[in-house]
């Protein structure tokens, strides 16, 4: 079945939160303390998370990202994604991880049949990713990405949130990773999602991140797949791997979304920066599948065109980034 929204967009790709706990806290994604804690109640069980994958997948979805939060620090994660691995008609079950579990978990991930891992890592520099992520150990992650090799895993996705005056002089040294090895690295526009003064200040436009990489190296565009997000990617000439700049903010990358979003409370939303969304509980406690089918075909039929960000608005609507999913 196939699922179109009235811009015409094919919607292919679920991104499902299954926590919005995590062991990190990078500073662009939530406060020093952390997220309020959601009660027990309050989280989707596994079995209702599989219900609306499940759902998903019957309308059209052929993709799902499962992310969070820190999706590895939810407890029975590895059972779960055995079991969305084998529903019939998913072509792509992948995660978005901070890495930081990876070196003990890597090998029953591939396992259970998980088929890519996206890494976040925005520093090579240890003092620098401390300060970012308020205390994470760079080589701790290191270690995971080397142990999702040993796995088997292709060579991951890596995400590098650029902050100007934080990080952005490391962007030519992350490009020059890809000579070597493999990797997909990818720019990523610092959006607004925690109330951090002076947001614009740190948020560099994947463009100018692309000239400094360009006065470097030269450039090569690099087609990318039907199930694809956002990323507009590029090799080094002659480069194992690729690189990418993902402009969530100054570009307009909407015209091709092909995305919904469920939350780990059961909030479906049409648009990473949707305010609202549907709840899903009821749905769930109906009977039959058939109404949360509809649900998610309704909800994604409704997608917005666009969002209202830019940085030229310089509108800045705090948004619960851990709680959506990125
Ligand atoms: N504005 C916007 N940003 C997005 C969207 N999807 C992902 N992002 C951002 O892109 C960054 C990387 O997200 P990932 O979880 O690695 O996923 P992805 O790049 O969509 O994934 P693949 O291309 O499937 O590998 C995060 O900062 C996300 O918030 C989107 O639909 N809109
Ligand atoms: C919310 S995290 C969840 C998965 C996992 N904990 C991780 O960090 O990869 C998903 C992605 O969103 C990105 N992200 C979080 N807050 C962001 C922000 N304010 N601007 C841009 N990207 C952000 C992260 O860098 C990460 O790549
Ligand atoms: S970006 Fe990922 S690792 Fe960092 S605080 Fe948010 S959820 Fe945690
Ligand atoms: S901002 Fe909304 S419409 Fe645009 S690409 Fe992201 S999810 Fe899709």
């Amino acid at each position: 079945m196939e699922l179109i929204d009235t811009y015409g967009r094919r919607i292919t790709y679920l991104r499902l939160s299954v926590t919005d706990r995590c062991n990190l806290r990078c500073r662009y994604c939530m406060p020093a303390a952390g997220v309020e804690k959601l009660g027990h109640g309050d989280i989707l069980s596994y079995e209702d998370l599989f219900r609306i994958a499940r759902a998903a997948v019957a309308v059209g979805i052929e993709k799902i990202r499962v992310t969070g939060g820190e999706p590895l620090v939810r407890k029975g994660i590895v059972p779960f994604l055995a079991r969305l691995a084998k529903l019939p008609g998913l072509r792509e079950l992948v995660l978005t991880t901070n890495g930081f579990l990876l070196p003990e978990m890597a090998g029953e991930l591939r396992r259970a049949g998980v088929q890519r891992l996206n890494v976040s890592l925005d520093s090579f520099r240890p003092g620098t990713f401390r300060a970012i992520t308020r205390g994470g150990d760079v080589w701790q992650v290191l270690a995971g990405i080397a142990a999702a090799e040993a796995a088997g895993f292709p060579p991951p996705k890596i995400n590098m949130v650029v902050m100007r005056g934080v990080n952005d002089d490391e962007v030519l040294d992350f490009a020059r990773l890809t000579i070597e090895h493999p990797y997909a690295v990818r720019f990523i526009e610092s959006m607004p999602a925690t109330r951090e003064k002076n947001w614009q200040n740190l948020t560099i436009a994947g463009e100018e991140i692309l000239e400094r990489i360009g006065t470097q190296f030269s450039l090569e565009p690099v087609g990318k797949g039907s199930l694809a997000g956002p990323s507009r990617d590029f090799r080094l000439r002659g480069a194992a791997g690729t690189i990418g700049i993902i402009t969530a903010l100054s570009g307009h990358f909407c015209a091709d979304c092909n995305r919904i979003r469920v939350t780990s409370t059961g909030m479906a939303k049409s648009c990473l920066f949707s305010d609202g969304g549907i709840d899903l509980k009821p749905f769930l406690r109906c009977e039959g599948s058939k109404p949360l089918a509809e649900a998610l075909r309704n909800l994604a039929c409704a997608k917005p065109a666009c969002h209202g960000m830019s940085m030229e608005r310089a509108e800045h609507r705090a948004f619960a980034m851990a709680a959506v999913g990125g």
